[in-house]
Formats: structure tokens, C-alpha cells, sequence
């Protein structure tokens, strides 16, 4: 396995690009870890795919280097840089068995037969595939295919790193939650440096201990999901994670504070570097609550909406959208409400960046 490092890259599909909307990746350096679980999640559209080729060798970047383990392997092509792939539909040979399938990539490099059934009765058992060794691929049901698409991907030990490409796509929704954390175990297990892609926090978050977030050719975070949830370092990564999203609510900075609508917002802490004028005030609808003492945000309630485990209430505040998420009582459409914002949660994004640090709450 190998330590992948992108360093200055850039890519555009334009002969002659003039400006930064030219290009499909802006500029990105980034260094995934030998042996850690990666997630790259954005929108259609941001990279992703631009990306996983230009790891994989299918495409050359514009600008830049790619090494393994400090070796530099921009100019190789895809067969030499000794990686495996799993796509979003089954890539197996329908004439074959499970078993030989499973065996294709190791047979295929010369491995000998007693070290080739070691890995693929190894993989079988850690895909509970067992029982369908001996079946032909053509007669699996998508979701076993997909499985076995997995299991060609993970069998090899020597690659250097394993790219799945939203790998869930063909997986019947009721099923997809199990392969998620399968996934997620058989890192545990197998310990080779992955990259996940995918546009689903949920698989995204599920699976990775590191989560890239890219928003058109840029990557705007790098974090572990517990830190992508509570400090998002952009306003996008706020609004793409969670459900609802952050709320972002437009205000003025004054030496220091923030103002929306005119009211004093307390933040977890000192603004950086923003000198006064229009920001964002960032705070996630978890850390949005329901005053009891008539102090905080005057709004309006637009909508309640019940979904088990708790309640999702959206209400109106000097014209904007503002969400709550509620455990146990929750007020009524139409209720004038105060809302109060968890002060070590409230946080203040200039430009779209977070422009405060925290040490200021209770
Ligand atoms: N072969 C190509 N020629 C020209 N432009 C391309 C090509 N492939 C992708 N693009 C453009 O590059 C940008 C990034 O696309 P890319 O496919 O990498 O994004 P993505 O995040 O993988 O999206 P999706 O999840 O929809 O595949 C988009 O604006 C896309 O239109």
C-alpha cells in the first residue's frame, strides 16, 4: 500500500484555459495516508471523477505531480501504477464462477495456486460469500455481483491503493446501509490506503476517517466526520452535511460583533481578520432551540415536521429561512417563537470561510 501525494495539480479538458472557470480542478495538494480510509464527497459536477482518473492514470493532469510513496508517477499509465478499482456497476466475467472471479486478479499476475485460494477463501469469508464460491456470476442477484466486483477489488494485497467509485449505485436501497459498513469493516480488516467517492454523506461518512469535501475543483475541507459536522470550514461543507444543513444566515460585523437584523448574535468566539461589513453567521439546526426565557431571535414557525426521532421546525427570522431540530415538544405552525442559539456553536463565515475561533461561549 502507498502514501499518495497530489502536489500543484491542475486539470483542464480546455486546450487553452484562460481563467480558473476553465479548469475542472483548480489547484489541489493533498496527501492521503498509507493505510487510511478516505471519502471524497461533493456534487456532480465538483471533480470527483477527474480526480479518481488522474490517481488511477486514465487521465494526465494539466499541472502537477502524483507520487507514491515519493515516487513520481505522473507519466505512467494505468498498468503500471498497480492500483484496484471498483465502479458503480459489477465488473465480472459472467461465465466464471464466484470463485474464479475472485481468483482473476491474483491469477492474472502469475500467483501461485495455494497463495491464490488463501486470498480468495480469506475475502469470501470477510464478504460472506461462502456459500457461492462454486455459483456461475451470470445467475447473482446486482447486489452479489456488486459484491464480487468488491471482493476482485480488495483480494490483492500488493496495490497501492483501492478507489471505489460510488460502489453503491446498483445496490438495492433496503441492502446498501449493510455493504456500507461491511465496507467499513473489511478496512479494518484488510488495512489498504481507500478512496471512496461518492456524492452521499451518509456512505461518505460511514465509511471514511477522513472525509474530502470538493465543491467545483477545489477541495474545501479535509476532517473526520465529527469535525466536518461541528466546525465546517466553509459555508458549502456546512450546507452539504446534515440534514437540514447549517443554517447560514447573512449579517453585519461591527468592531468585532456580529448583527442579524440588527440584533446582536453571540459567537463561540473572536472573529479573524474579517474587519467590519457583510459575513454569514454559520449554526447547524441541532444547536438551534426554542427559548424559555424570552430572550433571543424573534421568528415566526413555518413548519413542523415530525420524523420520529425528533422534530424539524422551520421558521421565519428577519426574512430568513432558519431551521431547528427539536427532541420532545416542539411549538405550532404559525407560534411567534424566540430562538436561541447555542453560543460555542454559533459560528461567523466571511467569504464563505469560518472567520471566528471558538473560546468565547458558555
Ligand atoms: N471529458 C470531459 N471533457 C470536458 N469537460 C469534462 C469532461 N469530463 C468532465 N468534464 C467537466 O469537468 C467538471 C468536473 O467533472 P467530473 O466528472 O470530474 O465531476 P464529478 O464530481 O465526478 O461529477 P459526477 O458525479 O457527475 O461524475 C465538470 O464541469 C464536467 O462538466
Amino acid at each position: 500500500m502507498a502514501q499518495i501525494k497530489l502536489s500543484n495539480l491542475r486539470h483542464s479538458y480546455s486546450p487553452n484555459p484562460s481563467s480558473d472557470a476553465d479548469y475542472a480542478l483548480k489547484k489541489i495538494d493533498l496527501t492521503w495516508d498509507d493505510g487510511g480510509a478516505y471519502a471524497l464527497l461533493g456534487p456532480s459536477g465538483c471533480g470527483k471523477s477527474t480526480l479518481l482518473n488522474i490517481i488511477s492514470g486514465l487521465l494526465v493532469p494539466s499541472e502537477g505531480q502524483i507520487l507514491f510513496n515519493d515516487q513520481d508517477v505522473t507519466a505512467l499509465p494505468p498498468a503500471k501504477r498497480n492500483i484496484a478499482q471498483v465502479f458503480q456497476f459489477p465488473v465480472i466475467y459472467d461465465t466464471m464462477t464466484v470463485y474464479d472471479n475472485l481468483a482473476f486478479p491474483l491469477r492474472n499476475r502469475g500467483r501461485d495456486e495455494d497463495i491464490v485460494k488463501q486470498r480468495v477463501m480469506a475475502i469470501a469469508e470477510m464478504l460472506e460469500v461462502e456459500d457461492m464460491l462454486t455459483t456461475r456470476a451470470a445467475n447473482l442477484s446486482p447486489d452479489n455481483k456488486q459484491k464480487i466486483s468488491m471482493g476482485r477489488g480488495l483480494v490483492r494485497q500488493d496495490v497501492n491503493v483501492v478507489m471505489f467509485d460510488e460502489p453503491l449505485t446498483v445496490i438495492d436501497p433496503h441492502l446498501k446501509w449493510k455493504l456500507r459498513s461491511k465496507l467499513k469493516e473489511l478496512h479494518l480488516r484488510v488495512k489498504a490506503t481507500m478512496i471512496y467517492v461518492t456524492h452521499d454523506q451518509t456512505e461518505a461518512l460511514t465509511f471514511a476517517d477522513q472525509v474530502v469535501v470538493m465543491q467545483e475543483g477545489e477541495v474545501v475541507q479535509i476532517g473526520t466526520p465529527v469535525e466536518l459536522f461541528e466546525r465546517p470550514a466553509h459555508t458549502f461543507v456546512g450546507h452539504f452535511i446534515g440534514s437540514p444543513g447549517m443554517n447560514v444566515l447573512p449579517c453585519d460585523v461591527k468592531g468585532g460583533a456580529a448583527f442579524f437584523g440588527g440584533e446582536k448574535v453571540e459567537l463561540e468566539g473572536a472573529v479573524q481578520g474579517t474587519g467590519d461589513g457583510a459575513a454569514e453567521i454559520g449554526i447547524r439546526p441541532e444547536f438551534v432551540s426554542i427559548s424559555s426565557n424570552g430572550s433571543g431571535v424573534a421568528a415566526t414557525v413555518r413548519k413542523v415536521s415530525d420524523i420520529g426521532r425528533h422534530k424539524v421546525v422551520e421558521a421565519v427570522a428577519h426574512d430568513q429561512r432558519v431551521h431547528a431540530i427539536l427532541e420532545g415538544e416542539a411549538p405550532n405552525h404559525g407560534d411567534a417563537v424566540k430562538l436561541d442559539f447555542k453560543q460555542t456553536q454559533t459560528r461567523l463565515y466571511k467569504d464563505g470561510w469560518l472567520a471566528s475561533t471558538p473560546g468565547g461561549g458558555a
